[in-house]
């Protein structure tokens, strides 16, 4: 089994460079197969596994797409789509495959997509996707494991209200509504910068969709998109956890192409634990020559702190000076971390959806798992910071998320290594 073994107590210091965002690259690939006529060309895309599996299941509809790892770039021909229909082991492999189904039932009126299932973090219900497509017009039957969505007519645009602003039903929608008859209004969406990446690339296509990253889209349905060349915004996600490792190892991190404008929630919180931050155009340098105060933080959509930095934020609180309050919000079952950072000899308890963090003195290495994505990068971090030898365990979830984890930590002095034992 491959593991991370980490050898706790170096301080980091450089410039770490950020990679483009794993949730604005997800559905901006899905996006791809809106366009007809000419291929897109995405650049600063991730190599994370997310992206093998996404750029398969387009594979899967008969779609050209191409990979370039080194380059960072992928390149999608949907010209043609062969199929509309995507299996099970694709789906299972990653949720955000269900974000195929806006676009295909507005290019081919009809899709059929596995049901994704719950998750380590939640059930992860996809009544809010759906009940968007039904209201542009979408006729929706689930069965043997399947949602097929059928609009033989073509969708028509309308008036919605999400009851939550989710992430996954806003981009489903928009993708949906982008080719529908008329103009679609979204009433409470999600408002995350991703949001606003791919309005921006549906808008480079052909859409026309306002008010993406406030609390009302409209989208005015266009007859055809098409491919085109675009950028991906860098991960404000893997900018936090950059962050974190820079206060946790009282260290000096400039992190390069973080944008401060999609990070004022982690920023607040990390001056509030007495961690020194300077921004400008180019990224943050982020120091810290003390050991951090104690915050709490509880969980919202965006503008509010992010679910994806709770466990990372965990990590922190379990080294810090005084007792933190971390709330979760988001999702009902986000503290599969708690447990494994208890084993390194954190003080935490459990109260509903709030842990209460007491910072102990020090943590000791040992074997542990990345139970999901942030959790394993939670325990990256600790590990960092922990007596001894760490081994994290499970890392393929890591290698969703995080693009070359490893050699990232490495240049910034960790004693990190990947190991197939
Ligand atoms: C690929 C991607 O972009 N993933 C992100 C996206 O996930 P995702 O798009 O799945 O997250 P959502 O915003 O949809 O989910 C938030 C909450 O809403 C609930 N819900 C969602 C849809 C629905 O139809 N019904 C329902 O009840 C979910 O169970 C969850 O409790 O946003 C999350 C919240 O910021 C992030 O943690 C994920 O990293
Ligand atoms: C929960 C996450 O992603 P996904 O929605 O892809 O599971 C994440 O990025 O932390």
């Amino acid at each position: 089994m491959e593991k991370l073994i980490i050898h706790g107590g170096r301080r980091l210091e450089g410039h770490v460079k950020i990679s483009g965002a794993k949730n604005a690259v997800l559905p901006i690939i899905a996006a791809t197969l809106l366009g007809q006529d000419t291929p897109s060309l995405l650049d600063e895309v991730p190599a994370l596994e997310d992206v093998t599996t996404i750029t398969e299941v387009l594979r899967k509809l008969g779609v050209q797409a191409e990979f370039d790892a080194e380059r960072h770039q992928l390149h999608v021909d949907a010209s043609t789509i062969g199929s509309c229909e995507a299996p099970y082991d694709l789906v299972r492999k990653m949720r955000a495959s269900f974000l195929i189904m806006g676009p295909l039932l507005a290019r081919c009126g009809k899709a059929k997509i596995s049901l994704p299932g719950g998750c380590a973090i939640g059930t992860r219900p996809i009544d809010l996707h759906l009940k968007g497509f039904e209201m542009l017009g979408a006729h929706i039957e689930i069965g043997h494991g399947f949602i097929e969505a059928t609009a033989p007519e073509g969708l028509k645009g309308t008036k919605i209200y999400l009851d939550f602003p989710s992430v996954g039903a806003t981009e489903n929608i928009i993708m949906a509504a982008s080719m529908a008859e008329g103009q679609t209004i979204l009433e409470n969406p999600a408002q995350e910068p991703e949001i606003v990446d791919l309005a921006n690339y549906l808008n480079v296509m052909g859409a026309k969709i306002r008010g993406a990253g406030t609390n009302v889209i409209k989208i005015d349905g266009a007859k055809k998109l098409v491919g085109r060349d675009y950028t991906i915004i860098p991960d404000r996600i893997e900018a936090g956890t950059y962050m974190v490792a820079a206060a946790m190892t009282r260290g000096d991190i400039y992190v390069e192409n973080a944008i401060s404008e999609h990070l004022k929630p982690v920023i607040a919180k990390l001056k509030e634990a007495g961690v020194e931050i300077e921004e400008d155009v180019s990224g943050i340098r982020v120091r810290c020559t003390q050991k951090t105060k104690a915050v709490d933080i509880k969980t919202m959509p965006y503008p509010g702190f992010p679910t994806d930095m709770q466990a990372q934020f965990m990590a922190m609180l379990a080294v810090s000076e005084g007792t933190g309050f971390v709330t979760e919000t988001v999702f009902e079952n986000r503290f599969m971390h708690v447990d494994e950072l208890k084993r390194m000899g954190a003080n935490i308890r459990i109260d509903g959806r709030t842990s209460v963090v007491e910072g102990v003195e020090k943590l000791t290495g040992c074997q542990v798992k990345a139970t999901d994505l942030r959790a394993g990068a939670a325990m990256v971090l600790a590990g960092l910071v922990a007596e001894g030898e760490t081994q994290v365990g499970y890392i393929h979830h890591i290698d969703r998320g995080y693009d070359n984890l490893v050699g990232k930590l490495v240049g910034l002095g960790a004693a990190i290594e990947r190991v197939d034992r």
